[in-house]
């Protein structure tokens, strides 16, 4: 069986003079869950857009080359953007992550449906299954989109910012679900801003900076007080704990400095 599950190589976006992607190169093997950090406007928005073919880019992404049915397969991507413009309800959103599977049709296949039962009670979601996904909170929404992230059984799962706007308990369940999908031998790569969760949950970091991956590797050897100055302009109280690293970011300078 093949292990790569993505291969990025020299990946490039340009947008006017700038490159918002720069060379960025890496493989993502089953079994791994990545987590791509880095400040605001680094670009790993882009770099995932990108990856996906959602965006034009020079440079190879291995899932650009496979035709559209088939990366659907591959695939699964949750956006940062998680607008949803008419009161579907959570069920119905939740189905149309098998839309490559199932088709389009108003006929929902049992094996279809019995699939999204059951991830709607796996992310505690059965109480608002008829609920119109328009009139959710910013978190169970967040949710919403997991599942239908989740639903789809893919190889390789990519999210953008998934634990934005969730709480505490939730952010860890999420993190937990992701791990799990790694160690069940597919791929994860998620772009988070908690540097603990990172730290915790991931197999493996990538840090970019200005368009660039400045950093790959194990998380203990990616958060290196160089790394997150240079990267983040923090530093960090990093507590090893039977619970895992617990990462606490101060500032450089000034109050906690
Ligand atoms: N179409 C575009 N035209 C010009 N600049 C763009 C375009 N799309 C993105 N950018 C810029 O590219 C940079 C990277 O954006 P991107 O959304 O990839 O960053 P990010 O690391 O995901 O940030 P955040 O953590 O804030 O979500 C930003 O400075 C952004 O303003």
């Amino acid at each position: 069986m093949d292990q790569e599950l993505l291969t990025i190589d020299a990946l490039t976006v340009r947008e006017g003079s700038r490159d918002l992607v720069a060379e960025a190169s890496f493989s993502l093997a089953r079994g791994e869950c990545v987590g791509l950090i880095g400040p605001n406007g680094a670009g790993k928005t882009t770099l995932m857009r990108a990856a996906l073919g959602l965006q034009r880019a020079q440079g190879l992404s291995s899932l650009t080359l496979l035709p559209p049915e088939e990366r659907a397969r591959q695939v699964a991507f949750l956006p940062q953007n998680r607008d949803v413009a008419w009161p579907v309800s959570v069920r119905d959103l939740v189905s149309l992550g098998l839309l490559p599977a199932r088709g389009i049709g108003l006929h929902v296949p049992q094996t279809v449906a019995e699939r999204v039962e059951a991830i709607l009670a796996e992310m505690e979601l059965t109480a608002l299954a008829d609920r119109a996904a328009t009139s959710l909170s910013g978190g169970e929404l967040a949710r919403v989109m997991m599942a239908r992230l989740l639903v789809q059984d893919t190889p390789l799962v990519i999210a953008d910012e998934p634990a934005a706007s969730l709480d505490p308990a939730q952010q860890i369940a999420l993190m937990d679900r992701l791990r799990s999908v790694a160690d069940a031998g597919r791929g994860v790569l998620v772009s988070l801003h908690d540097l603990g969760l990172a730290a915790r949950y991931c197999t493996r970091l990538l840090a970019m900076k200005a368009g660039r991956i400045v950093a790959d590797g194990a998380p203990m050897d990616v958060l290196t007080p160089e790394v997150l100055a240079d990267v983040f302009q923090i530093r960090a109280q990093m507590i090893d704990t039977s619970d895992g690293l617990i990462l606490h970011p101060v500032a450089l300078t000034g109050r906690g400095g």
